[in-house]
C-alpha cells in the first residue's frame, strides 16, 4: 500500500512539474471526420457539441454525454504486473532489434491521429470494415508482432483485462526511454474500438509531401499547436525512411527535373549514392501528392505478417531517420532539429518545419536546448497518448488485437 501511495504521489508531482508550462487543453473532440459509425459499440445517446465542456486533455474520454475517466495505475487490482511486463517485453525485444522503439512510436502516431488511441490501426478487415493496415500510409508499419505477443502475455496472466489501446501506448513510451527519450507519466483504462477507419487514414494522415499549412491544419484539427507539432516530429531523429518517400527531392522534386532547391547540396550528393534514381522519382504523378499513398517494400527486420507485399516500391532503399548522427545523448531530438535549420531534412514535411517564423523559431528553440524538447516531447506525447480515447463502458477489451470480440445485444 504503501509503495502504491508513493508511487501515486510521485505520478502526481511528475504531472504537476510538466504541467506548469502549459495551459489546460481544451480538447476539440470532433476532428471535421468523424464517422457515422459507432467506435464503440455503444449506442451513442446524442451528438454533443465539441465545444460544450472543457476538459483537462489528461483524463477524459470520447463525445458522449458522460464522461469517463483514465486512471492512474488502472490495472493495480485486476492485473498489477500488467505495466511492468510490456515494459520488460520492450526492453528485452530492444536488446536485439532497436528497431522495434522507432516502430512503435510510429505505430502510436497512425494509431491515435486516426480517431484516437483506440487500437483500430490493429484490426485485421473484417466483414464490417476495412483494416486501416491496408491503407497505403501503414503499409509499412512494423513492430505488431511485439504488441501481439505482449498482448499474449497479458492474455495468459489476466485475460481479458488489459486493453490493446493501453499496451500500445504503454509500449511506445518503454520505446522512447529505449531510444534515449524522456520519461513521461501516462493514466491508463483506455477500451479498444470495435471499428477500423481504413479510409480516414488516407485522408488524414499526413503525406510525406506534406506543406506546413497542410501539417499544422491536420495537428491543430486534433488540439496540437505549432510547438507541440514541431516537438512532435522529434520522433523522426530516429528509425529509417524508405526512398521512395524523398527521392522526388533528388530527383524531380515538384515534376521541374531538378533536385529540391531547399536541400543541402553535398547532403543531396550523399543521398543520391544511398538512393540510386528509380521510375517513380521520375514521374510526377508518382512523387507528387500521393505520397504515401505509394506502395512500398515489406518490412525486412520484423516478423509481422499484416499482409505486406513483398516488392511493393520502386526504390526499396532505406535511409536511417539519424543518418549522420554521431551518437551520444543529442541523439533524440536535439540534432534533428540541427540537421533541419542545415537543410538536411529528409523528408519534405520534416523540412517544411524551417520553412515559416512560427514553426523555424521551435526547430531553433530544440536545437540548442536538449532540455526543451525533452520537456516539450514528453508533454506532446502525453497528449497524443490521450488523444480521443475510449473509457468505462465505451469499447471493449479485445482479447486478440486483430480481431474485435463479438457484439453483445
Ligand atoms: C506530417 C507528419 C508526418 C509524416 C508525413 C511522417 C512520415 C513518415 C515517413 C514517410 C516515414 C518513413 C516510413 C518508412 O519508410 O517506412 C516515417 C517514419 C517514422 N515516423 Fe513519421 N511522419 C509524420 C509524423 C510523425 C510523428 C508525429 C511521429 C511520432 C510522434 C512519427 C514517428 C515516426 C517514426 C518513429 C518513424 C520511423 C519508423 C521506423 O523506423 O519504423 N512521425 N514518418
Ligand atoms: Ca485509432
Amino acid at each position: 500500500m504503501e509503495a502504491n501511495g508513493f508511487k501515486i504521489a510521485l505520478f502526481t508531482c511528475l504531472v504537476i512539474a510538466l504541467s506548469i508550462y502549459i495551459p489546460i487543453y481544451r480538447i476539440e473532440f470532433h476532428d471535421g471526420t468523424y464517422s457515422p459509425v459507432n467506435r464503440t459499440g455503444e449506442v451513442r445517446f446524442s451528438d454533443p457539441s465539441p465545444f460544450d465542456e472543457d476538459f483537462m486533455f489528461t483524463s477524459t474520454a470520447e463525445d458522449t454525454d458522460q464522461s469517463y475517466s483514465l486512471h492512474y495505475d488502472y490495472y493495480r487490482d485486476s492485473c498489477p504486473s500488467a505495466e511492468r511486463i510490456i515494459g520488460k517485453s520492450i526492453r528485452d525485444v530492444y536488446e536485439t532489434r532497436p528497431s522495434i522503439a522507432p516502430n512503435l512510436i510510429r505505430l502510436l502516431f497512425h494509431d491515435c491521429f486516426i480517431e484516437g488511441c483506440d487500437a483500430s490501426v490493429l484490426l485485421d478487415t473484417d466483414v464490417a470494415f476495412a483494416s486501416e493496415k491496408e491503407a497505403p500510409p501503414n503499409l509499412s508499419l512494423k513492430g505488431l508482432d511485439v504488441i501481439d505477443e505482449i498482448k499474449s502475455e497479458l492474455e495468459n496472466e489476466c485475460p481479458g483485462v488489459v486493453s490493446c489501446a493501453d499496451i500500445l501506448v504503454l509500449a511506445a513510451r518503454e520505446s522512447v526511454l529505449m531510444a534515449g527519450g524522456p520519461f513521461y507519466p501516462l493514466e491508463t483504462g483506455r477500451k479498444d474500438s470495435v471499428v477500423a477507419f481504413k479510409d480516414f487514414v488516407e485522408r488524414e494522415l499526413p503525406s510525406p509531401q506534406a506543406t506546413l499549412s497542410e501539417i499544422l491544419a491536420r495537428f491543430a484539427t486534433r488540439g496540437f499547436n505549432e510547438q507541440e507539432t514541431v516537438s512532435l516530429f522529434g520522433a523522426h531523429s530516429i528509425g529509417i525512411t524508405h526512398c521512395t518517400f524523398f527521392e522526388d527531392r533528388l530527383y524531380n522534386f515538384s515534376g521541374t527535373g531538378k533536385p529540391d532547391p531547399e536541400m543541402n547540396p553535398g547532403y543531396l550528393q550523399e543521398l543520391k549514392t544511398k538512393c540510386p534514381f528509380s521510375a517513380s522519382a521520375s514521374s510526377p504523378s508518382q512523387s507528387l501528392g500521393t505520397g504515401l499513398g505509394q506502395s512500398l517494400p515489406a518490412s525486412d527486420d520484423s516478423k509481422n505478417d499484416y499482409g505486406m507485399s513483398s516488392s511493393g516500391g520502386n526504390n526499396d532503399g532505406v535511409i536511417d531517420l539519424s543518418y549522420n548522427n554521431e551518437g551520444g545523448d543529442e541523439n533524440f531530438g536535439t540534432r534533428y532539429y540541427r540537421r533541419l535549420l542545415q537543410k538536411k531534412g529528409l523528408i519534405y514535411s520534416d523540412q517544411q518545419l524551417t520553412s515559416r517564423e512560427e514553426t523555424e523559431m521551435w526547430v531553433k528553440a530544440y536545437a540548442s536546448d536538449p532540455q526543451l524538447f525533452r520537456r516539450d516531447f514528453a508533454m506532446s506525447m502525453m497528449k497524443l497518448s490521450n488523444y480521443h480515447v475510449l473509457a468505462g463502458p465505451l469499447g471493449q477489451v479485445r482479447t486478440t488485437c486483430s480481431k474485435v470480440l463479438p457484439m453483445k445485444n
